[in-house]
């Protein structure tokens, strides 16, 4: 295939995984995005520039995260990659459990699909199979890709992903640290295997989570229990693990967002006055954390490129 633009530019949501009990497999995307402008070039020079997280600490070249992906995929697709300049601008912070390496890996897979001369020949599903090669599990890349919340499994054909009803009325509010913990650090210290009991009651409450999404967010405490990872990884996360608990204990429907250590809360609309006074108490006393309410994203990943904007989400018509 050849390469039909020389610049593109994409914008990718934060997302959060798990929600308690949907452990690899449910995530919501996030109104705080991470954004790239790639400019090919004829020489065979990688630069990149970072502003903002991830300034001096990500690498500035061919190691980069966004242009591995982007190389990737643009080889798979029969067009290699020169060269590029490319600029990132990072909100997403790194290592929190917010989804920045599946943002980072999503943008290089998004980026590519901009510069082919045929982008349609790269469908959603072929770039979450991509995304999942890179992160290992889907439930990252499926909501930054498509906006919302998503349930995403990987079978005999590959990683796939739906897209689930969220009630307007569910809020997501996330306490972030300033300290950071690595996915597969938080992956480590899971067992092989649990308890039939605990995957039990697990599965459970994830099916009751699709239904407490979509129209009845007072079942969002009950329906955020999880018995198979947040428990293991509390020796890693102690501040999280003590949040989520007391968060609970006063009714709010607090969980790991992702691998950690950051905080998500799901509330109703009619709950946040109360949150915001709990969190007030909790979090201005705890030194290194920020609680903010970014809204639940919609549109997913968007790239432009040329004068075509192609987005994946519910608000441009999924593809
Ligand atoms: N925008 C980015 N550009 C380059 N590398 C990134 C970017 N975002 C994340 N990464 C890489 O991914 C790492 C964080 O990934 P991970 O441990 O999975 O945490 P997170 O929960 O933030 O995804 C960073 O330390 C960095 O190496
Ligand atoms: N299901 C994964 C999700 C990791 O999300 P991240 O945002 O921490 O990268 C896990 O729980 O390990």
């Amino acid at each position: 295939m050849q390469l039909g633009a020389d610049r593109v530019v994409v914008r990718v949501p934060a997302t959060s995984a798990n929600l308690g009990p949907g452990f690899d497999a449910l995530g919501l995307a996030l109104g705080l995005h991470d954004e790239i402008e790639v400019d090919l070039l004829a020489s065979d020079e990688i630069s990149v520039e970072v502003v903002g997280e991830g300034a001096g600490q990500v690498p500035d070249g061919e190691e980069h995260l966004v242009v591995r992906a982007l190389r990737h995929t643009l080889e798979l697709a029969g067009a290699p990659l020169t060269g590029l300049r490319m600029r990132c601008t990072n909100r997403i912070p790194h290592g929190r459990g917010l989804g920045s390496s599946a943002a980072a890996v999503v943008s290089g897979i998004v980026a590519a699909r901009g510069l082919l001369a045929d982008p349609q020949a790269l469908d959603v599903t072929a770039m979450l199979g991509i995304a999942t090669e890179f992160e290992g599990h889907p439930d990252n890349a499926a909501p930054a890709l498509r906006g919302g919340a998503t349930v995403a499994w990987s079978g005999p054909h590959g990683p796939r992903a739906v897209d689930l009803e969220v009630d307007p009325r569910v809020t997501a509010t996330v306490l972030v640290p300033d300290t950071r913990l690595s996915t597969s650090r938080a992956r480590g210290v899971l067992p092989a295997q649990v308890p039939h009991a605990d995957a039990a009651f697990t599965a459970g409450r994830a099916a009751l989570l699709v239904e407490a999404l979509a129209r009845r967010p007072e079942l969002l405490l009950d329906a955020t229990e999880d018995r198979i990872h947040q428990d293991y990884r509390a020796e890693v996360m102690a501040g999280t693990a003590e949040l989520v608990r007391a968060l609970r204990t006063e009714g709010f429907a607090a969980t790991v967002s992702g691998a950690g250590p950051t905080v998500l809360v799901l509330a109703a609309e009619r709950q946040t006055a109360g949150l915001d006074r709990l969190l007030a108490d909790l979090v201005d006393g705890m030194a290194g954390w920020r609680a903010w309410r970014p809204g639940i994203d919609v549109t997913g990943a968007v790239c432009r490129s040329g004068s075509m904007d192609q987005a994946f989400g519910t608000v441009a018509g999924r593809a």
